[in-house]
């Protein structure tokens, strides 16, 4: 029997659209999953002998908004430990070696606060415009401030401030979509930082758990079915898979990354309408690596809760900027975590493990002196070359509007759209994934209901 609708991917997003579709009174229900596991970005490693997070490994709380993931946390008792990213004046590196002067750094930050309070206020301004939708980057909002960063040490506070979260530079970013945060003023700035042996992933389990079980009224979930086609039409879709099996069904929801939405892995037949590929090819998919190391002994300052994250400056920006040691989460692990992002990504997931580990040791032979011992271990994700994935997260592009951004997610005939870089303001995030497979779903439900289905107008757009 033909399900009704079928969901690709079973990453957060596709399984809580499945759960709420479920939920809803629609049973029929088949997910199909490229990989072997279920989860998506959320992937944990076993890095000699502990469990980290190559994807997703934050989430947020405390703010005046409830973080769903909060909730869902508590019910799996899932642990994590809450960072402490303060005294980074203190622990910032020139790119010679040897500490800037605390009170050097402390100005170049100060400069960099007012500047993203003025980049907030601005952004509300551009925003509070309903008639028009202008957009600048970040940095044309630096600009504008008076105060845009110039030198190696500007640069780094820049990228800590910036990068660090949207993990690509001021320069293409949106202002308007990224300042204020989203993700910190409505759900809140403590950064749980998840160290749970079981894997962040263990939420997308949970909420499966729910709705695949044994028997027949349940959710189907099959893995190793890579999606290559969907043939789409007023009256359903066909599903074809790399294996060569073909599923038919009333409806599909695709809940493939961007990245994927963007490469050649997925066709649609007939092809998209072509402001919809506008809207997806214009979208921005960036990469954020986190690079692990484990050492046989620990040669970097770790008293205390104020050493917890040290920058590493150099006049190439972004090159192997932030470091954090994993002493507090891990005690006795000796593990170093390195993070880049976008072109810095890319060019180092082109080399080899080998030729990363010497760049790396380089940059802490300068901080921490030239006896430091080579790492036992060392873990690269390659998320820009995965063709699961295509990249690590969505970020915003400054001039790319709304309109397009709801074309970006809105359905065609009966083929719906769901994932992080759907949402409005929690693109790049795990809750932004979750709150749109509800958000999709209940489209969809809707057009079930007979109460109206979005993707008709937009066969031809
Ligand atoms: C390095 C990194 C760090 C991150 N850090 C954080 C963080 O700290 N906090 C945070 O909130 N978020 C973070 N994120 C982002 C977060 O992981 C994602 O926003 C979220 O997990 C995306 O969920 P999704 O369901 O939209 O997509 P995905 O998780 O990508 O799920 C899509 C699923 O579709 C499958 N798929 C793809 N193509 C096909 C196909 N053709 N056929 C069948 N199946 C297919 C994939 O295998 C995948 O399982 C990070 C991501 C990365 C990579």
């Amino acid at each position: 029997q033909s399900p009704s609708v079928i969901v690709v991917g079973a990453g957060m997003s596709g399984i809580s659209a499945a759960k709420t579709l479920y939920e809803a009174g629609i049973k029929d229900i088949l997910i199909l999953e490229a990989s072997s596991r279920i989860g998506g970005r959320m992937l944990k490693a076993d890095f000699s002998g502990y469990t980290v997070e190559m994807g997703a490994n934050w989430y947020n709380s405390g703010g005046p908004v409830a973080n769903p993931l909060v909730d869902l946390a508590k019910k799996v008792n899932l642990k994590s430990y809450i960072n402490d990213y303060s005294n980074i004046a203190e622990n910032t590196y020139k790119q010679e070696g040897g500490l800037y002067r605390k009170k050097d750094v402390e100005k170049v930050d100060e400069v960099a606060t007012a500047r993203d309070e003025y980049c907030s206020n601005f952004s509300k301004m551009l925003s509070s415009n309903k008639k028009k939708d202008i957009d600048v980057s970040i940095l044309a909002g630096q600009r504008l401030y008076g105060r845009s960063p110039s030198t190696p040490l500007e640069m780094v506070i820049d990228f800590f401030h910036n990068d660090y979260e949207d993990a690509e530079p001021p320069r293409v970013t949106s202002l308007k979509h990224t300042f204020p945060h989203a993700q910190f003023e409505e759900h809140g700035g403590n950064p749980h930082f998840v160290t749970d042996p079981r894997g962040f992933e263990v939420l997308v389990q949970y909420l499966a758990r729910q709705i695949v079980k044994k028997g027949r009224s349940s959710v189907q979930l099959q893995l190793k079915k890579v999606v290559r086609e969907i043939a789409y039409s007023k009256s359903g879709v066909t599903v074809r898979t790399e294996d060569g099996s073909t599923y038919s069904a009333n409806y599909v929801i695709v809940s493939a990354s961007l990245g994927v939405l963007q490469s050649d892995l997925l066709k649609f037949k007939p092809t998209l309408p072509m402001r919809k590929r506008m809207a997806i090819s214009d979208f921005s998919m960036t990469i954020y690596t986190k690079i692990f190391m484990k050492f046989p002994y620990k040669f970097w300052p770790s008293a205390g809760p104020r050493t917890e994250f040290f920058l590493y400056t150099h006049v190439q920006r972004g090159y192997y900027p932030v470091w954090q040691h994993l002493d507090n989460e891990y005690p006795g692990s000796n593990i170093l975590m390195v993070t880049i992002t976008a072109d810095e990504s890319r060019r180092v997931e082109q080399l080899s493990n080998e030729a990363i580990q010497a760049e790396a040791m380089a940059v802490l032979k300068k901080m921490f002196g030239d006896k430091i011992p080579n790492p036992e271990n060392i873990l690269v994700p390659r998320w820009g070359l995965h063709r699961f994935y295509k990249g690590s997260y969505s970020n915003w592009p400054a001039n790319y509007n709304q309109e397009k951004h709801d074309l970006l997610g809105a359905p065609v005939g009966p083929v719906y759209f769901t994932g992080e870089h759907n949402s409005n303001k929690f693109l790049g995030y795990v809750d932004g994934a979750y709150l749109e497979g509800i958000a999709t779903a209940n489209d969809l439900i809707k057009c079930i209901k007979g109460k109206g289905c979005k993707g008709d107008k937009n066969m031809e757009v």
